[in-house]
């Protein structure tokens, strides 16, 4: 079973604390967001393997609390090269800003020892879990198979680092690191071992002779050279709290720039010994033959670290890596005896046996060398591996590399995907609370600072416009530059047009950025605004696409869809009365709308109005869609509505009222009594995007839920161990299941057949996805109890909003009609 991060803090160690106050002052005054008039202050310590002594920090001010990391050196004389803080910081900072590592945020660095008595920095705090045994005792095979995939691929992902493009790459030296190493170490050694001291093996000293004579070539060249971790095993990796994947590679101190096979090798040595003072056993060479199942075989751990990292087969140098890797960590074992006999180990009473555990490494890397063959000349060749059948479970299971299957993401789709979920968790999860709370105060209706700056990172990341279907980006290119145009002016709008995805591909996108209320339009693929640039994207001619969408693919403004009447029942649209009247070179709109989702954005310059433009024409003819500049005379914003008590500022949903507002006649969408033909364009595709946010949205409640019942404790036990929960939880995955494949199924038929011909299928992903998330979130509010209802989570919120979706974009009873006619029709054929 993995240790939640939280149950390995404990008691501050009476040696290593420090000014509290100091503290606070600092952090104030140097970490952005840190809470202001702390109500309630915490600080613990992590027990587990800290050399720098490492803190957790809560702090509270009223309802609203932060944890953070803090990492600073040991009290006391230290050596000039270890427990060096800046270096772990340099390091943290480069990888967070520029890279896919996965690493925790850092906030500052205080180099200024007069502060708390040593240099310290902060860092983000990850809530997740940490295996601390190898072997992942009490974890199913399956997961354990995903878990040391995803354990290297997160050292491939820092192999890959392009440290020259980061800022690293003077952060060490990268050729001869195996050779330096062989010496440190062996100096250490004679150091640490002799008279008074642990005894000197002399194995050992002939081990340093072996090592010696076979560094390879590519150590000396620098063509396995990179940035190393130094320190890289399972039990310095964080896992999401509930997902098999990696959200943070913690204790970089050993971190440099070296030969990166030292860390593969390291990685891998609890295939031969186990590198923990509690076990004596030694190993006779051979990697264990017996492994808890579903832990990989060791060619199968490194196969996976090759093909993720790009590296060639290491059958040539392999012995001597993990030679060099028993050999450092018997000199380092070595060390902790010695200081044991000296009276000041720091690993309690187990240093006594470290000594013992320094030759067992000697021994272990003596039958290694000695064996005649220490790899197949191959990698394993690639088994079908159950876990590449799908979407579906693990976040991590969809990383590998897709191979065949209807719903299995493509390799492009999967980046992006990665690329998202990082975003998600560096920038917007973090911002949640700030947003919120803006929208809660007395300028509610202005928009915080940070979501222009985060719309502009995620335009830098390509993670931009990706709503956008290749078809209609193809008719948009196609209106605009079809007679041949300036390549200046089409280079820049191409890049507003997203990443050329399928509906069916921008699913497992859209579903990500559903997991929070306000991410969709940090990507600038929030609702209204999808849907009203598909309108123009499809049926908006040259002059309207220049002036009205592209300032909505660039973001610079926001749009309204005023479709809704107070007066009448709009789910049934032929009962819209506002009229659309021609007038010489205008038409004149008058009429009343409500719920124009949008309108109260500052940023809000459109809106698509729906009205009537002949009432003697045809019932569906007699409708027609006009853009209107929201600043023209005669528009009157009457109020903003609340959902629950949410009025959802900064977008908000307005009561609009149109008395003879004159609008060039030119605006009319595609031309008159065309309103419900770009209905249908329109609501198509955009149905779908609020089902596939609902499907991020009940895995946001998902997870939380499961968060929650495994840290909460009622009756003697925790939540997740009552037998009602664990009911609960499994119906909320499988609903969960069931809908997301109907909403892939329906993207996938609006891509192959069509808005016409995928109606019955858009219909049924439209009714079932409110009511799952309905479902899975209400479950998420009771196990949160009062919590769950309130607003210090964002369940309740994410729950009304699923709410007016079983209304919004057509009531699931009208919904449910067009299953039953499409059902009735084909037993009729
Ligand atoms: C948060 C939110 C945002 C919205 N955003 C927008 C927006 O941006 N632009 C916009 O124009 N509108 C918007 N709407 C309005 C929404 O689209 C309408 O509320 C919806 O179409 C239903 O229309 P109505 O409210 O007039 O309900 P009515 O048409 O009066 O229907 C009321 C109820 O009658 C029943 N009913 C209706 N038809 C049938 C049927 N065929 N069979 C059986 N029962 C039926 C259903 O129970 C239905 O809920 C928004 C609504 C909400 C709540």
């Amino acid at each position: 079973m993995a240790n939640r991060t939280s149950d390995l803090a404990g008691r501050v160690d009476p040696a290593q604390s420090f000014d509290i106050e100091a503290l606070l002052r600092y952090a104030s005054a140097n970490v952005h967001g840190f809470p202001s008039n702390i109500s309630n202050f915490t600080l613990s310590q992590f027990g587990h393997g800290q050399s720098n002594p490492t803190f957790l920090i809560e702090a509270r001010s009223g309802t609203f609390a932060k944890k953070y990391v803090l990492r600073k050196k040991p009290h006391g004389k230290l050596l000039a090269s270890a427990h060096a803080v800046e270096r772990e910081y340099e390091v943290l900072h480069a990888l967070g800003t520029h890279t896919q590592v996965p690493v925790p945020k850092v906030f500052c660095l205080c180099t200024d020892s007069s502060v708390i008595g040593t240099p310290f920095y902060i860092m983000e705090y990850l809530e997740g879990r940490i295996f601390i045994d190898p072997n992942l005792p009490d974890v199913s095979p399956k997961r354990r198979r995903d878990i040391c995939r995803a354990v290297s691929q997160a050292l491939a992902s820092i192999h890959s680092a392009n440290v020259d493009a980061i800022g690293l790459g003077n952060y060490g030296k990268r050729k001869d690191y195996c050779k330096r190493q062989v010496e440190r170490w062996a100096k250490q050694y004679l150091l640490s071992t002799g008279e008074g001291k642990s005894r000197r093996n002399p194995k050992m000293l002939e081990l340093v002779d072996w090592l010696r004579q076979h560094i390879p070539l590519e150590d000396s060249l620098g063509e396995t050279a990179g940035l190393v971790h130094g320190d890289f095993r399972i039990d310095n990796v964080v896992f999401h709290p509930t997902e098999d994947r990696v959200i943070g590679i913690l204790d970089w101190e050993l971190s440099t720039l070296g030969n990166q096979m030292s860390d593969v090798a390291y990685s891998c040595l609890s295939y031969f010994v186990n590198i923990s003072l509690e076990d004596l056993d030694g190993s006779d060479g051979f990697e264990r033959s017996s492994f808890p199942e579903g832990i990989p075989s060791l060619p199968e751990y490194l196969a996976d670290y090759c093909s993720a990292a790009g590296r060639p087969w290491p059958v040539d140098q392999w012995k001597f890596y993990i030679a060099f890797s028993l050999f450092r960590g018997a000199s380092i074992f070595a060390g902790i005896h010695s200081r044991w006999i000296m009276g000041n180990a720091s690993g309690g009473e187990r240093a006594q046996f470290a000594g013992e555990k320094a030759d067992s490494f000697i021994k272990t890397a003596w039958l290694f060398i000695q064996r005649k063959s220490v790899l197949p000349l191959h990698p394993p060749s690639e088994t079908i591996r159950e876990d590449k059948i799908g979407i579906f479970g693990s976040e991590s299971q969809i990383q590998v590399t897709p191979t065949s299957g209807k719903f299995v993401p493509s390799e492009k789709v999967q980046d992006l995907r990665d690329k998202l979920i990082k975003f998600m968790e560096d920038h917007i999860y973090p911002k949640e609370s700030d947003f919120y709370k803006l929208a809660q105060s007395t300028m509610r209706w202005t928009i915080h600072p940070d979501e222009e700056k985060l719309k502009d990172l995620a335009k830098r990341e390509g993670l931009w416009n990706l709503w956008i279907p290749f078809d209609s980006a193809a008719r948009a290119r196609e209106v605009i530059f079809g007679s041949g145009n300036d390549s200046l002016v089409e280079n820049k709008f191409n890049r507003l047009l997203g990443a050329g995805l399928s509906n069916l591909e921008y699913g497992y996108l859209c579903e990500i950025m559903g997991r929070s209320i306000c991410a969709p339009q940090i990507f600038n693929c929030g609702a209204p605004d999808t849907g009203n640039m598909e309108v123009l994207l499809r049926y908006g001619n040259e002059e309207q696409i220049k002036e009205w969408l592209v300032p909505l693919l660039e973001g610079k403004t926001r749009s309204g869809f005023a479709m809704t009447e107070p007066q009448v029942a709009s789910s049934d649209a032929t009962n819209i009365e506002c009229s659309i009247k021609r007038h010489g070179d205008s038409y004149i709109i008058n009429g009343k709308k409500w719920w124009t989702s949008g309108a109260m954005d500052p940023r809000c310059k459109l809106l698509i109005v729906m009205g009537k433009t002949d009432l003697t024409a045809p019932k569906h003819k007699q409708q027609s869609m006009i853009l209107v500049d929201i600043n023209t005379p005669g528009i009157t914003i009457k109020r903003p509505l609340t959902v629950f008590g949410f009025d959802d500022a900064p977008h908000g949903h307005a009561e609009i009222f149109f008395e003879n507002v004159s609008v060039p006649a030119n605006n009319i969408l595609l031309g008159e009594g065309r309103g419900f033909e770009i209905a249908q364009g329109r609501l198509g595709p955009g149905r779908l995007h609020h089902c596939m946010r609902l499907i991020g949205a009940a895995e946001r409640g998902m997870q939380m839920m499961v968060q929650r019942a495994l840290e909460r404790r009622a009756f003697g036990k925790l939540i997740a161990e009552h037998g009602a929960f664990l009911s609960d939880v499994a119906k909320c995955r499988i609903e969960l299941e069931k809908t997301r494949l109907l909403v892939l199924e329906a993207a996938d038929q609006l891509d192959r057949l069509g808005n016409k011909k995928a109606r019955a299928t858009i219909a049924m992903a439209k009714v079932a996805a409110p009511n799952m998330a309905l479902m899975v979130l209400d479950t998420a509010m009771q196990v949160h109890g009062a919590a769950g209802v309130s607003g210090d989570t964002v369940l309740a919120h994410l729950w009304a909003t699923a709410r007016t979706l079983r209304i919004a974009d057509g009531p699931d009873e009208v919904h449910l009609g067009t299953i039953a006619k499409t059902e009735l029709r084909k037993s009729r054929l």
